[in-house]
């Protein structure tokens, strides 16, 4: 099949478990949750995205058209020193909208471990090695075991006890970037606090400038 790529990069992870983990971040074109359209965003169920997936203009973003073309973009950005260490995460938009299996599969030949970034409402296939899931309020989450959830605070009718049941390693809360950004901070480290289930993600990436 063909994939749409907004852009891929290689960074470190800002956010959640792995932050600060070198990582080569493939950004899928599209979501079901938002058309990615200004214009679109106050209708839509995801109201608050801080990102780009529309196109494929990006910095080495376009259509690949198959599973081992890209597969070998993203490799191409890794050091060729420090082969072990491959490390992927997978991203938009909404990566489940595309990753299958035969990308998953050529990911794993070239020796990557694979991570995800999902909104938890589809299906996560066969062989992602680290399943990140940020539920969103107005759509329903199918996603109910993976590796951690990472849940955007707040939204409105949110009710993280319902989350506590389920099966993740790892329980994140994220304050909400935009115009109450600095609220939202607080509320979250006040939420952890008051619940030590929970652990403070901070949107690292953003903290020190870098993609
Ligand atoms: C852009 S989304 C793409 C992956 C997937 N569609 C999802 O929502 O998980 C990547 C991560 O950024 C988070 N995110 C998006 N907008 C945000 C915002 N304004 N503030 C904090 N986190 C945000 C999402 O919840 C998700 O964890
Ligand atoms: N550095 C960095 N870390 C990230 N973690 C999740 C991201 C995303 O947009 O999915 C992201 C991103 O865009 N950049
Ligand atoms: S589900 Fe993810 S990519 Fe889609 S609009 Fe929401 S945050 Fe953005
Ligand atoms: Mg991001």
């Amino acid at each position: 099949m063909t994939y749409s790529i907004k852009e891929i990069f290689y960074t470190l992870q800002g956010e959640g478990a792995h932050a600060g983990r070198p990582a080569v971040f493939c950004r899928f074109s599209g979501c079901n949750l938002w058309t990615g359209r200004e214009a679109d965003r106050l209708t839509s169920v995801c109201q608050f995205c801080d990102t780009d997936f529309v196109g494929t203009d990006g910095e080495r973003g376009g259509k690949f058209k198959e599973a081992d073309l890209l597969a070998a973009e993203i490799d191409s950005l890794w050091p060729a020193t420090h082969p072990a260490s491959k490390y992927v995460v997978f991203t938009g938009g909404e990566p489940l909208l595309q990753l299958d299996r035969p990308l998953i599969d050529a990911m794993h030949a070239r020796g990557f471990t694979i991570a995800i970034e999902t909104n938890g409402t589809l299906p996560v296939p066969e062989g992602v090695d680290w399943i990140c899931v940020s539920p969103k309020m107005g759509s329903t989450l199918v996603v109910h075991k993976g590796s951690e959830i990472k849940v955007v605070i707040p939204q409105l009718g949110q009710d993280l006890a319902a989350y506590e049941g389920l099966d993740f390693e790892h329980f994140y809360l994220q304050a909400m970037d935009g115009p109450l950004a600095a609220r939202n901070i607080q509320l979250a480290i006040e939420t952890c606090r008051a619940n030590p289930k929970w652990k403070l993600s901070l949107q690292t990436h953003k903290l020190l400038q870098i993609p």
